[in-house]
């Protein structure tokens, strides 16, 4: 399999070159060169197979010869060891049409857990093979960076920068950051928005040379090896409920739209999925997008779902490249003008089909809170705001008939003890934090603070990291 950049511009890489590199070095994303295509012999095959397994068929094809089918079985057991649920991603059903997937039983209590437990281990088998090191710098509104940080953490060829902007994350989801003990990591509280610590990391990676310097690499949904993990369990979810030969709807609460994108990715492999039914809090550039194939960039806004606080969609890129049908030169021609004018208009061409795939609902903070409220009364189930945006978003989609009478699964991103303000806002209830992080509010915090100013990171990041001065 042979990775190539949206922005057309960058050489190919094979996946292992694909998972070092991060942004590709015209400033596209890297995605496959194909899909690779699954008949339904194959998928059912999978039917009531265990996690793992699956896990194992489904990203073999995109690595390809990258590595060996023991490295990857064993770098497959590790990650999903470490989740709570033997079953890794289970389905709770709600009503007679309506399943709810708990993403949440990884280390850090989110979804991001699924793709980052694996990265880590497949950092660990390609850098030791190629006796090398690398600096990641990531930007999280909350939940990558825990995850990442504790899927890196006591790495010996990893040094770990996580931005994030300050006060605009939970208490629990910065202490999940800024209590781990580990020499390699670095929490870096900037004066700013996610965007803009998104910017930044973008930024490094477009400056040749201090990317080369500290050899940087991305644990954002940047890395292609992110999506793919996450296709994983839109598998697992469909097959559960009968694909490929019952076709199934995913509702997802969006921001960066790397998970819906992984569910795109699924269905450009023959997954039978209707519909992708995305969910955005007030930040709702993404809704926006669905239903006028216009965007127009706004300013970003507080919310109850801070993970979503987010208004530049990285993956969007992704799904664009398909929409302008993979013509890296003019999707970089538009992505640029969009930098520049604040708004995008979609090619006309394919418009229609991806409109009809896609159906985006947007809820403020007080139907996020009915929406909590509603489905904690109706089936006794706390689920974080995130979660509830993405199965409100399920149930607007059948109550307007687009959602029709396909199953759907609604993706719980999040454990709700992780937003234990809102849920307790919304049900008087306020979720305790699972055993291994009980006394989370009592650990000792390690972070650093700096202004929203590339430089003043670069220069950080290049003091901190054991790369910076070796080379
Ligand atoms: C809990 C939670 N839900 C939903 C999202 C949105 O996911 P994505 O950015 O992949 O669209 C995030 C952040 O990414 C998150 O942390
Ligand atoms: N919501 C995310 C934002 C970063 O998204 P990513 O999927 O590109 O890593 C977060 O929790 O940090």
């Amino acid at each position: 399999m042979r990775y190539i950049s949206t922005r057309g511009q960058a050489p190919k890489l094979n996946f292992e070159a694909a998972l070092l590199t991060g942004l590709a070095r015209d400033g596209g994303l890297y995605v496959p060169e194909t899909w690779p295509q699954w008949s339904a012999g194959q998928f059912r095959k999978l039917a009531g197979k265990p996690y793992e397994q699956v896990a194992a068929a489904v990203t073999k094809p995109f690595i390809g010869s990258s590595l060996k089918t023991a490295q990857l079985d064993k770098a497959i057991a590790a990650a999903y060891g470490t989740f709570r649920h033997q079953a890794v991603a289970p389905l709770v059903q709600v009503d007679e049409s309506l399943w709810l997937m708990e993403l949440f039983h990884g280390p850090t209590l989110a979804f991001k857990d699924v793709a980052l437990q694996l990265l880590g281990q497949l950092y660990d088998i390609v850098l030791k093979e190629r006796g090398e090191r690398i600096t990641v710098v990531g930007a999280t509104s909350g939940d990558t960076g825990s995850a990442a940080l504790e899927a890196c953490k006591n790495r010996q060829s990893i040094d770990i920068f996580i931005l994030h902007p300050k006060g605009r994350v939970s208490d629990v989801q910065r202490r999940q950051m800024t209590t781990i003990e580990a020499d390699n990591i670095h929490n870096i509280a900037i004066d700013g928005s996610f965007d803009d610590c998104q910017d930044m990391v973008k930024a490094m990676f477009n400056d040749p040379k201090f990317r080369d310097r500290v050899n940087m690499s991305a644990v954002n949904s940047i890395n292609w090896a992110r999506v793919m993990a996450q296709i994983v369990y839109y598998v697992t979810g469909a097959l559960a409920l009968g694909a490929p030969d019952r076709a199934v709807n995913f509702a997802v609460p969006s921001g960066n739209f790397g998970n819906v994108f992984a569910g795109y990715a699924a269905r450009a492999m023959g997954l039978p999925i209707d519909q992708l039914i995305v969910g955005s809090n007030r930040n709702d550039i993404l809704t926006r997008f669905f239903n006028s194939g216009a965007m127009k960039m706004s300013k970003v806004a507080p919310s109850l779902s801070p993970s979503m606080d987010i208004q530049v969609s990285s993956n969007l890129e992704r799904l664009l490249f398909d929409l302008f049908d993979r013509q890296g030169k003019k999707l970089g021609q538009a992505m640029t003008d969009f930098r520049e004018t604040g708004s995008f208009a979609a090619p006309k061409r394919g418009w229609a089909a991806t409109a009809k795939l896609f159906k985006a609902y947007k809820l403020d903070d007080r139907e996020t809170l009915a929406a909590m409220r509603d489905v904690h009364k109706r089936t006794g189930m706390l689920v974080d705001p995130h979660s509830a945006i993405g199965l409100a978003a399920a149930l607007e989609a059948r109550i307007s008939g687009k959602g029709s009478a396909t199953p759907t699964i609604a993706l719980a991103t999040a454990h709700p003890a992780k937003f234990p303000d809102a849920v307790e806002k919304a049900t008087g209830i306020r979720p305790a934090l699972p055993a291994h992080l009980a006394d989370l509010l009592s650990r000792k915090e390690r972070l650093s603070e700096l202004p929203n100013d590339l430089g003043k990171v670069q220069d950080y990041v290049l003091a901190h990291t054991r790369l910076g001065h070796n080379r």
